[in-house]
């Protein structure tokens, strides 16, 4: 599929044999390359195209790998891979035991630094720097390419900050589309949208205050503007900064004109760029849509609710209640630990908050968490998407800590719905006003229920239930993981002999309800799609272990091991807790 020139490179040294006027026809091939693929394959595809030309031109001036590139959230280092000997199986990208769709270590000398979550970038070269100085080779260069939603979070300023008290050989390269999935927001954006190219802003260049070198801005599709900027830095000593101008989803008009959506537009036409509909998708909600579409019927009523999302408005779906209520709903950018900290902030003044956040992305705030929300015991309702295996974006993303990192906290109530008509009830309850922070946790994707819109009706915090009683063994399922125990069990020979609970909470946990089925059963199963080490399924090995029922317990859920990217369903499989895997758990202990 590659064609003339991208054929043959199969290195950045194949690369930098070849004339600079090349260039141009090398990065119409990438650009063709990238679209091929993530047509049909899928994948993040606006980002990659955006910096056909920097990745190019970074590859072609620098002596890659032994100057250290480093690409911050690694969504558009698609070229990148692909110039690295990586084009022939670029295909596999995102699918089981395939590449990974953000640069990896132990995928290719060339991915210097493994990144997912975002504004890791300077920090991360800014290390690489003061090390290759205390090594003896300062002349290395260190490369980290940001975007401005990226740069804007707190993590970047901090690098940013100590790298201009430094020497070192750092250079910050800013790719400003002016959009992050979701537009940019926030103050840094308006300062930069104010930067023409070809127009350095004189006053009050922040970049300079900091002791960078500042350089542009300039067009990050022009490779004559590129190299001439690089060759202007190289003579400058310490950190340096390079602004470019670029478009997200530059060479494909669709992606141009709707950058949300060419974010990561599933699969497409590749010439005309539309998007082709999803096979096997029911009607079903997402839950995501479930939050957000309950959020608004909710805030209509109550002029106290808030919600909050850092930097995933259309991806958590709170753009719903940012489009009908927008003096009560805010983006606030990549910056979880300043959502967290705001939503107390704003608990405080008795505003009934709902800040949701990506499981995987919540890790970033977890002081926050403890100090700012559970320690003043403030109300806040934590929405957690994404939680459980998310699927292609793989480690990085996968939302499997959260219970057990959750668990320890003391105050917080932590709910798992198992459905779409649970989740709903649950944020109607939290909105009533709760005595405690909340985490509401649910996944990626559609359940099965279609008609979820029902009456609301009140949660009793803290219940569990029982879904189908059994003659042997019990089953303990927690949140949405329940759809595959029950399709585990319809496979039965004798599904009469197991019981069903649904957790409920996890915190605090339904006592009541497990006396019952210790009292009852000698053997109990849990299945969660969280981590076994410090999860659900131990919170109730330590309740029997306390009140000395001795049933044997068998936790399921993610071991100890980082979880690649694949399908939901394959990974499930993979780790035991899809819903064959565990038929054949309950058989064996059956037998
Ligand atoms: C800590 C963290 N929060 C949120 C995200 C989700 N996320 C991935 S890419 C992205 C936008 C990045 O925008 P920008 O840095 O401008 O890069 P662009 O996509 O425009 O190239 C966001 C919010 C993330 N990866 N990491
Ligand atoms: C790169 C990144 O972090 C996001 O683009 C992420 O892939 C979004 O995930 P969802 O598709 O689940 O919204
Ligand atoms: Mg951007």
């Amino acid at each position: 599929m590659a064609s003339r020139l991208l054929q043959n490179i199969n290195s950045p040294e194949d690369l930098r044999k070849l004339d600079k006027q090349d260039l141009l026809q090398v990065a119409k091939e990438l650009r063709e390359f990238i679209i091929d693929i993530v047509a049909t394959k899928e994948g993040h595809l606006g980002a990659s195209l955006g910096v056909v030309e920097l990745t190019i031109a970074l590859h072609y001036y620098f002596k890659t790998p032994e100057d250290l590139l480093v690409w911050d959230v690694g969504h558009q280092a698609y070229g990148h891979k692909i110039l690295t000997g990586r084009r022939d199986i670029f295909e596999t990208n995102r699918k089981l035991n395939g590449l990974s769709g953000f640069p990896k270590r132990n995928e290719s000398i060339f991915d210097t630094f493994g990144v997912g979550h975002s504004s890791t970038s300077i920090s991360a070269a800014l290390g690489m720097a003061i090390a290759s100085k205390l090594n003896g080779k300062s002349e290395k260069n260190h490369i980290a390419v940001i975007g401005d939603a990226s740069i804007a979070s707190g993590m970047a300023f901090e690098g940013l900050n100590h790298a201009g008290v430094t020497k070192v050989n750092l250079w910050v390269i800013l790719n400003d589309n002016a959009i992050g999935i979701d537009p940019s927001v926030g103050a840094l954006k308006a300062y930069l949208s104010k930067s023409k190219i070809g127009v350095k802003p004189k006053q009050d260049n922040m970049i300079e205050a900091l002791n960078f070198h500042y350089s542009g801005p300039i067009d990050g599709h022009d490779f004559e503007a590129i190299f001439k900027a690089f060759e202007e830095l190289e003579k400058v000593k310490g950190p340096k900064f390079l602004h470019l101008i670029t478009k997200k989803g530059k060479g494909l008009q669709q992606a141009e004109e709707n950058q949300v959506t060419y974010h990561a537009p599933g699969k497409f036409d590749k010439t005309t760029g539309e998007l082709l509909p999803k096979n096997n998708e029911n009607l079903s909600p997402k839950f995501q849509d479930v939050f957000g579409l309950t959020l608004v019927e909710l805030a209509k009523t109550n002029e106290q609710i808030i919600g909050i999302t850092p930097a995933m408005p259309t991806g958590s779906s709170l753009k719903y209640m940012m489009n009908e209520f927008p003096d009560r709903a805010f983006d606030v950018g990549i910056a979880e630990q300043h959502a967290v900290t705001l939503a107390a902030g704003m608990a405080t003044q008795g505003k009934i908050v709902f800040c949701t956040i990506y499981s995987t992305f919540l890790q970033r705030a977890y002081d926050q968490l403890i100090h700012d929300v559970a320690l003043q015991n403030l109300p806040v309702i934590f929405c957690i998407d994404r939680a459980g295996l998310v699927g292609a974006d793989g480690a990085t993303h996968h939302g499997v800590f959260d219970l057990a990192y959750l668990r320890c906290i003391p105050n917080l109530i932590i709910a798992t719905p198992s459905n779409e008509i649970e989740l709903r009830n649950i944020l109607y309850t939290a909105s009533l006003g709760l005595e405690n922070p909340i985490a509401i946790r649910y996944p990626r994707g559609r359940g099965l229920i279609t008609d979820w819109q029902k009456d609301f009706q009140k949660v009793e915090i803290g219940k569990g239930k029982k879904l189908q009683s059994g003659s042997e063994l019990a089953i303990i399922s927690v949140g949405t993981i329940r759809t595959e125990v029950e399709e585990a069990l319809q496979q039965l020979q004798q599904p009469e002999k197991v019981a069903h609970y649904d957790l409920g909470f996890v915190k605090p946990l339904d006592e009541e309800m497990l006396v019952e089925i210790f009292q009852q059963y000698k053997t109990v199963i849990t299945v969660e799609d969280g981590v076994i080490s410090g999860g659900a399924g131990e919170a109730v090995l330590a309740f029997a272990n306390q009140h000395q029922f001795t049933s044997k317990i068998i936790n399921l859920g993610i071991p100890d091991e980082f979880i690649e990217q694949g399908t939901t369903a394959e990974l499930r499989d993979l780790a035991g807790i899809s819903a064959e895997r565990i038929q054949q758990k309950i058989e064996e202990v059956l037998s």
